[in-house]
């Protein structure tokens, strides 16, 4: 059994296996451009963040009824649970839906149906988390969250994704501050293409708890620091970096560079039906690419952890902490 963990940086829409996406264009009656799932597979060689967006949001039109979400989330689970995972706190992304005629309450309502049963079922405890598409306008944001409103009981937080550069946090201020007036929580996408000014846009303007990605922090050593001192949470994806060229090879991930600085890392799986991996694999692949041993192994899923929105369960973050302590690594 793989050692306990929360995963925190999944985008639900990112676990569209190849299968399941010919699957639900049968059922839904759209043509693929591409002839099998061998052939879609051979699209999945990006030169950076946005030539995998674009994969993404294409492939996105499979997705129309609730059902469909619900298998969506549901085939998720059922990987994650195998892989050691206890607790996902899971993106979506409204606005991908919402432009293309697929209504709020489909997407919720879809995701929530999987992830109600997905604790019995799965043994998985999980929140999901609506991100704004920064490539989008502020007021699409405001939008968004308006929509979001029916459905504040099942939404736990907000989030900040898509095309990175160009579209710096303060872009989004004021959908911050009424998300948070709300009761949500906040992360945000920053430092994965875009500069460590962003990062600190993020916390500063954005009151972001926890910082998606964060890779490019480590060019800046005031930043670092802060972010160490204050125990900032960062979710990161080295799976994705390789895939998205923001790190040459896995070889070369400053994981293990960042714990030993002492910064609170995580590690998660971003898009892993294009990325290779779920976070299980996510953890072999930083054990036997960049030499991460057992206590390095267990402080990562300590942190994850720690870091989940688990406020409003402290008995159930106990428990999954006391299984990480007990976890023996084979
Ligand atoms: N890695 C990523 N960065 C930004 N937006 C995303 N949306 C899905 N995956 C993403
Ligand atoms: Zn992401």
């Amino acid at each position: 059994m793989p050692v306990p963990k929360a995963e925190l940086h999944l985008h639900i829409e990112g676990t569209l296996e190849p299968e399941l996406a010919f699957a639900l264009a049968a059922r839904n009656g759209v043509a693929l451009p591409y002839a099998d799932t061998d052939a879609l597979r051979e699209a999945y060689r990006f030169e950076d963040l946005q030539s995998f967006l674009n994969l993404y949001y294409e492939l996105m039109a499979v997705l129309r009824t609730e059902r469909d979400f619900e298998d969506l989330a549901d085939a998720y689970l059922a990987r994650a649970a195998a892989q050691g995972v206890r607790h996902a706190e899971i993106f979506f992304d409204p606005q991908a839906h919402v432009s293309r005629g697929v209504a709020m309450d489909t997407v919720v309502d879809g995701l929530w149906r999987a992830l109600e049963r997905g604790e019995r079922t799965h043994g998985v405890s999980t929140r999901l988390i609506m991100c704004f598409l920064r490539d989008e306008s502020a007021e699409s944001a405001l939008a968004t969250l308006d929509a979001a409103k029916p459905h504040l009981d099942r939404i736990t937080g907000v989030g900040l994704d898509s095309a990175e550069v160009g579209h710096p946090p303060a872009k989004f201020r004021e959908v911050y501050e009424a998300a948070a007036a709300l009761g949500l929580r906040r992360v945000a996408h920053a430092g994965e293409e875009g500069p460590p000014e962003y990062i600190t846009e993020a916390l500063d303007v954005l009151g972001v708890e926890r910082i998606d990605h964060g890779l490019r922090c480590t060019e800046d050593p005031a930043l670092v620091e802060r972010l160490v001192r204050d125990r900032v949470p960062l979710t990161l994806c080295p799976l994705s970096n390789v895939r998205l060229r923001t790190v040459d090879t896995l070889a070369d991930h400053p994981l293990p560079a960042m714990l030993d600085a002492g910064l609170m890392c995580t590690v998660n799986s971003d898009d892993p039906a294009y990325f290779g991996g779920y976070v299980g694999d996510t953890f072999d692949a930083v054990r036997d690419t960049l030499g991460l041993g057992p206590e390095r192994l267990r402080e990562l899923a300590r942190n994850s952890f720690l870091a989940a929105f688990l406020d409003d369960d402290e008995e159930r973050r106990a428990r999954y902490l006391a299984e990480v302590e007990a976890y023996v690594f084979p």
